[in-house]
């Protein structure tokens, strides 16, 4: 998996790869700006005009770079230098040098900004490399691009992004980020989105091995990291290789959440999948999901504080959607967490039930994993005042509890109690539809089910759950519904290679 380290961390990064491939700081400088060109080249057509703002940092020294390689690809480029070009890095000299003298250059400073035009904007003003908010002529430049009517591209950070803070004041919007070997942490907080845009990471051939010394332990976790984790099976494969599980949830006008739930574990390739809902449940899902075994509790409305007989028939529960807040559900949590031993993951009122009574928390554990939205973790951790603060309270909350934490929305964060932060790379706005999150749950459910450990099912369950919303939203767009997320499960194994 890709490790994203610490902006600060990059150039300690770079001079030990640089040193045991025995290459030049120019040469990785040259290979990221070809990674830039390659996907610039299949978005881009060589109409365009392009202005290419460059600072006197090894940012704008990729900005050189990939003014030539572009020139010489037949785009029409212009370049303008923010700052002194006789202070600049060795690498950035170094590619102005050899900037072919066809590219006109200019200073920032001696724009004429009354008809100044260019279709595309890149931005090579600052990357990782930005040390305090944007002032003076850097922050009239950032602003006056920003309301310039172009298609603007960041090459690695958007200027005056910090790559793992919140940002204060100013920074370029890039409506494409391409981010060098792995995204800065920045990148993937939701306050940044109109900073980042669309997020692309190239490969410029660091690999893993160069990361690992470094700390925290954080992740991107990408297609190509999902086939490894799943199980095969074979010809004489039985239902119960498959797993048994049970879905436990729903209570009066909510009972299309456990619906819904069960059905993504079918879809995901349960054996056998039950539910436990409170009886005015058992019509409608006898009903609409024939594949599902209902077992019903006393109360009509609500889960009473029995839970389900037999607990061990069950190689998995998933607990919480549509379950509502009644005290007697919340004695019923609590009995399951005495009773049953195996592994469990809680949503929606399951975990809104544990913020409530948080001495339940303390019988969590390594079997469990809890998928709360933003709002739903900060019901058990407490409020957080943005992403940044909201990322250290999950690893805290993990390391306490020792359970995994699926912290959701865009770029999902899951915790393990391995100590490590895994952020998801699938999945787009298309997913922010009501019910995406108990076919979530669903989908976990069904892993751990199919014997995955908590960590592979809630990787594959968050991967594969991301793609069939990318899958649904190609065709329903906006009009995506849950429903339509479920109907793409099975082809995310298609998109993936698995049987
Ligand atoms: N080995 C390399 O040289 C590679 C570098 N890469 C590029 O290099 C970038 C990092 O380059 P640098 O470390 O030179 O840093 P930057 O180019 O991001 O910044 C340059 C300098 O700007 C100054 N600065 C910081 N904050 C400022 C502010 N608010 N206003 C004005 N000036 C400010 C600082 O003195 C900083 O050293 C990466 O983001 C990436 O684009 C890539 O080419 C990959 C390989
Ligand atoms: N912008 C987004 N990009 C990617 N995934 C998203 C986005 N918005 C929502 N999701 C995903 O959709 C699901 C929504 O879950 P949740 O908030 O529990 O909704 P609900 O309670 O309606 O089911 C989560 O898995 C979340 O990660
Ligand atoms: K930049």
């Amino acid at each position: 998996m890709q490790q994203i380290i610490p902006g600060k961390s990059v150039k300690e990064l770079d001079a030990a790869f640089i040193k045991d491939k025995g290459i030049t700081s120019y040469k990785l400088m040259e290979q990221a700006a070809l990674a830039f060109c390659d996907w610039f080249v299949e978005q881009i057509s060589p109409e365009n005009d392009l202005a290419v703002f460059c600072g006197t940092g090894n940012n704008g020294g990729d900005g050189m770079a990939i003014s030539r390689l572009l020139w010489e690809r037949g785009y029409s480029v212009k370049v303008f230098i923010m700052g002194d070009p006789a202070n600049g890095s060795k690498d950035f000299k170094l590619n102005h040098e050899v900037l072919p003298e066809a590219i006109p250059v200019q200073l920032v400073e001696n724009v004429n900004w009354e008809n100044w035009k260019a279709k595309v904007i890149i931005d090579g003003v600052l990357g990782v490399g930005i040390n305090r908010p944007l002032e003076g002529a850097y922050l009239d430049l950032i602003k006056r691009l920003n309301n310039f009517p172009a298609k603007r591209i960041a090459i690695d950070m958007p200027t005056g992004l910090p790559s793992d803070e919140i940002l204060e004041g100013e920074a370029f919007k890039a409506m494409f980020t391409v981010s060098f070997q792995f995204p800065k942490m920045a990148l993937l907080f939701p306050e940044h989105a109109s900073y980042t845009g669309e997020l692309v990471i190239k490969d410029i051939g660091i690999s893993p091995d160069y990361f690992e010394t470094f700390e925290p332990k954080m992740y991107y976790l990408e297609k190509k990291d999902i086939p490894e984790l799943h199980k095969s099976f074979d010809r004489f494969s039985h239902k119960g290789n498959f797993g048994k599980v049970m879905l436990i949830g729903g209570s009066y006008g909510k009972m299309g959440a456990v619906r819904m739930a069960s059905e993504a574990a079918l879809r995901t390739g349960s054996g056998l999948v039950s539910c436990f809902v409170p009886r005015c449940g058992i019509q409608v899902l006898q009903s609409s999901l024939p594949e599902a075994m209902v077992e019903v509790s006393e109360q009509d409305h609500y889960l009473d504080e029995y839970p389900p007989d037999n607990l061990t028939r069950y190689d998995a529960l998933g607990v919480g959607p549509g379950m509502g807040q009644h005290s007697k559900t919340a004695i019923m949590l609590e009995e399951l967490l005495k009773l049953y031993k195996g592994p469990m993951v809680i949503d929606a009122d399951g975990i809104n039930l544990l913020a409530s009574h948080p001495h339940l928390l303390n019988m969590l554990g390594h079997n469990i994993i809890l998928t709360p939205h933003l709002k739903e973790f900060e019901r058990l951790a407490g409020a957080c005042a943005h992403q940044r603060e909201r990322v250290d309270k999950v690893a805290e909350f993990v390391e306490k509890f020792q359970c995994t934490i699926i912290l959701k929305g865009a770029h999902s964060l899951i915790a393990c109690p391995d100590g490590t932060l895994n952020f998801n790379s699938s999945g787009n706005a298309y997913l922010a539809t009501g019910g995406a999150g108990d076919v979530l749950t669903g989908m976990i459910t069904s892993f751990l089910g199919q014997g995955y450990s908590p960590k592979e099912a809630a990787f594959c369950g968050v991967y594969h759950h991301g793609l069939a919303g990318e899958l649904a939203g190609k065709v329903n767009r906006r009009g995506t519904i849950a429903s339509d997320i479920i109907a793409k499960i099975p082809q995310t194994y298609l998109q993936l290679g698995i049987h």
